[in-house]
């Protein structure tokens, strides 16, 4: 592998979570942060951060959905390692319910919420993130993946964490570049059920710590793979929820061939999900011929007046497009 000598999007992008996660724990250690996860889930009771970092204990709900929104999921931006952490408003104890969602039976969707995105631009000027995860739940989303990076796609831990109070059933990802233990304890308390690895952010030895952190603090993971040989990483470090992203994230091109070049290298007891470019209802009947069970889609719902019922109409096609094929 050659060495780039102009950085990437990617690079730019780890280079800042990095940095915020620096930032993030001069202020609360991961041992705090690991210490409230044990509580909630000793308790099942709802902690919350406050911004002087102590542990505040909340009783037995999560918070309310006003509450939760104070840190508005709205059009915010914040600017990396601006202003500290968004408060940990969550319930640990959502885990694992993402993992059990991808497992049922037929055409599966990971409804993404995404303001921006570096390939596009800016998707949707009037981002609501409670608002539109309301619509894909009732729109029949197996889960909701949540941007929750600042620099680039105008996310936000708030806005999971907003999303989690007004609809606690569902399970959410916490879409972000993960390079260390430390957002993966906060994506515990923020209410999030999965957290995403991106192999290609990752060495070896981080990726196989990382799922194994994961799975100690009780969260399932998507590991993200772009080609053959990130597959054959994912595999060999014991990933469960493997996602083949048809953009390549060094060079922001998109290709639908991927997903169907890297689908034999994934164990068939892997839950396999297609990732990214997909639009039509005959996008995911294909692919689901293929052997993906899960379709992570974004873009196409952003762009609509009403992301609900345009992924009702994804979901209604596909499933047409199945019985056609059988
Ligand atoms: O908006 P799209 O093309 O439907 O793609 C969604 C999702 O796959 C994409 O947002 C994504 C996949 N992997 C990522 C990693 C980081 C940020 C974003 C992503």
């Amino acid at each position: 592998m050659s060495v780039p000598v102009v950085p990437s999007v990617l690079d730019s992008i780890i280079a800042a979570a990095r940095k915020r996660v620096e930032v993030a724990r001069e202020r609360r250690s991961l041992a705090d942060l690991e210490r409230a996860i044990a509580v909630g889930r000793g308790t099942g009771s709802a902690i919350q951060a406050e911004p002087s970092g102590r542990v505040r204990r909340t009783g037995p709900t999560v918070p309310s959905p006003a509450e939760g929104r104070a840190g508005s999921p709205t059009e915010s931006r914040r600017s990396p390692g601006e202003g500290g952490r968004p408060a940990n408003a969550g319930r640990a104890g959502a885990a694992r319910t993402f993992m059990a969602s991808l497992m049922q039976p037929g055409i599966r969707v990971i409804a993404e919420c995404k303001r921006r995105s570096p390939s596009k631009g800016v998707l949707r000027p009037h981002y609501d993130a409670v608002a539109i995860a309301g619509q894909y739940a009732t729109a029949g989303a197996a889960a909701i993946s949540i941007l929750t990076e600042p620099g680039f796609f105008d996310g936000a831990l708030d806005h999971l964490v907003a999303v989690h109070a007004a609809h606690p059933d569902v399970p959410l990802l916490r879409k972000d570049f993960t390079v260390d233990e430390y957002q993966i304890a906060e994506a515990v308390l923020a209410g999030a059920s999965a957290v995403l690895l991106i192999v290609a952010a990752l060495d070896q030895p981080a990726l196989v710590r990382l799922l194994a952190f994961a799975s100690q603090v009780g969260i399932d993971v998507l590991t993200e793979v772009h080609d053959e040989n990130e597959a054959h990483r994912a595999m060999d470090a014991g990933a469960t929820i493997v996602g083949v992203n048809n953009r390549n994230l060094k060079t922001l091109e998109v290709s639908i061939d991927t997903a169907y070049r890297v689908a034999p290298i994934i164990a068939p007891a892997r839950v396999r999900v297609a990732e990214s470019g997909l639009r039509t209802g005959a996008d995911l009947a294909s692919l689901y011929a293929t052997g993906y069970g899960a379709f992570l889609i974004g873009e196409r719902f952003m762009t609509e007046a009403n992301p609900g019922e345009a992924l009702a109409s994804v979901i209604g096609d596909a499933r047409a497009a199945l019985e056609a094929q059988a």
